[in-house]
């Protein structure tokens, strides 16, 4: 039996992957899809003899569907099934050496994109998951019934840490749950980790006193090893901090390892995707975002950035649903408007917390609710700091523009269409909102979709 095997039913632990092809010309494209089956198995280039010592009919891998994708010019998406036994259990780092190892490289191919995934339970069940997820994080953090509210600390580089705890104070006293480091913050020589950490703690507890509710910044650990990460991670700890961060570029096992130990020592864990745009922003080539937010809540991250749809970053807002709809639900239908080829089954996993951050700012807050929901954390980095007023005045800003919308979704007043509305009259009340609109109230960024499923887009989220 060869790799392309359309008579093939895959069963129910099977791994499936939907991979999109642009094959070299003259290169059929089942030939193409049999071809990416086979490097991400068991093949190599020539027939060799010791195939014979193994089960090899079982462990090929089988391309079995092969659809041309309508309106686009030599573009397939093939369907590949993968024996479950092809990876080794709780392993991001074997799942995508095989699924993703060689196959970009292939000279058969003048594109390959990666677009969705089926994890069956089997497999899903080998692994933590999120180290608390949506449930426990708001259990934590006594709240409940409205988005998080978050900034990222700017300028991004060369505050001293004294000023940097400034404004983790101003943000969080004014209103916002979260303040965050930028993902390049680590440890550099204006200022080093520990003196960040030390003036960021002694802001969040005073930002704690000063309004009664649980406060957060999440202290970014990541760095050049291990065991930096994780003495990094454990002053933060010992200094009372709920959450720590880490950044996607710090590679699949670090994270995994990071997961464990947010687990047992009962602290939250942010991932930033820094760098992901390098293989997920191409329509033809690299891999979806929604592949890598499957392997993130599979790997055990609490927190993962996903996607404002109205902000300065690319993302239609069908693609981001889907992304959200990953991160969140128990159970998720394909659905192809949102590029979700497979159902996905996440058995008890909890959920992971989307954030959505990047140029967006409170005159925005019907259309984020609208779009992103309330299992969201919201975070403006210049639209907290950056206000007119001073930060703790543009922290309050975001706060009353969201209870305002929250209030009037209460009474069942709709985001989109009364959401201009709702904002203003919310701004008659607080003259820092009132700032905050005539400042950012028209700036938006348009978004040029990169990632449009290949059907036509119907409205999302309601
Ligand atoms: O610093 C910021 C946002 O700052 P600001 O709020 O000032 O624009 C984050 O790094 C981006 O959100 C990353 O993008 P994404 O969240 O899409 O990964
Ligand atoms: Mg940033």
């Amino acid at each position: 039996m060869g790799y392309w095997q359309p008579d093939y039913e895959p069963g129910p632990s099977d791994v499936l992957a939907a991979f999109r092809i642009t094959p070299q010309p003259g290169v059929p494209p089942e030939e193409a899809g049999a071809a990416v089956a086979g490097e991400s198995s068991t093949a190599t280039w020539t027939v060799v003899w010791t195939d014979r010592l193994t089960s090899y009919a079982e462990y090929q891998a089988k391309c079995y569907r092969v659809d041309a994708v309508p309106g686009a010019e030599n573009q397939y998406i093939a369907h590949i099934a993968y024996k479950l036994d092809l990876f080794e259990e709780g392993s991001i780092a074997n799942l995508t050496s095989s699924i993703i190892g060689n196959v970009f490289g292939f000279k058969a191919l003048r594109a390959l994109r990666l677009e969705d995934m089926r994890i069956p339970p089997h497999y899903v069940k080998t692994f933590q998951g999120p180290a608390h997820g949506i449930v426990m994080e708001r259990e934590y953090l006594g709240k409940f019934g409205r988005p998080l509210l978050g900034a990222t600390v700017k300028p991004k580089l060369g505050l001293s840490a004294r000023n940097y705890g400034r404004v983790v104070y101003e943000a969080l006293r004014g209103g916002l749950d979260f303040t965050k480091d930028d993902e390049n913050i680590n440890s550099q020589p204006f200022m080093r980790w520990r003196d960040r950490f030390l003036h960021c703690m002694e802001a969040v507890a005073k930002a704690q006193a000063a309004t009664g509710e649980v406060k957060g910044h999440y202290l970014n650990v990541t760095a050049a090893t291990m065991e930096d990460m994780y003495e990094r991670a454990e002053f933060a700890r010992d200094l009372g901090s709920v959450i720590v961060m880490i950044d996607l570029t710090v590679g699949y096992t670090a994270i995994q390892s990071m997961a464990r130990w947010a687990r047992r020592n009962g602290m939250l864990l942010h991932l930033h995707r820094a760098g992901h745009s390098t293989y997920t922003r191409q329509k033809t080539h690299g891999v979806s975002f929604r592949v890598i937010a499957k392997w993130m809540r599979l790997a055990g991250v609490d927190h993962l950035h996903a996607g404002t749809v109205v902000g300065k970053l690319e993302g239609d807002p069908n693609s981001v649903a889907g992304f959200y709809d990953t991160l969140r639900l128990d159970h998720v239908t394909a659905d192809p408007v949102r590029g979700l080829y497979f159902d996905q089954e996440w058995a008890s996993t909890p959920g992971v917390m989307p954030v959505a951050s990047g140029g967006i700012h409170a005159g925005q807050m019907h259309q984020l609710l609208h779009h992103l929901g309330e299992d969201v954390i919201l975070q403006f980095g210049g639209g907290t700091i950056g206000h007119p007023m001073g930060i703790a005045a543009g922290a309050t800003a975001n706060r009353v523009a969201l209870e305002a919308m929250i209030k009037a979704r209460n009474e069942g007043r709709h985001f989109l269409a009364e959401g201009p509305d709702i904002l203003r009259a919310a701004a008659k009340r607080s003259r820092e909102l009132d700032i905050a609109l005539s400042t950012w109230g028209d700036v938006t960024f348009d978004y040029e979709s990169t990632d449009t499923p290949d059907v036509t887009p119907t409205p999302t989220l309601t």
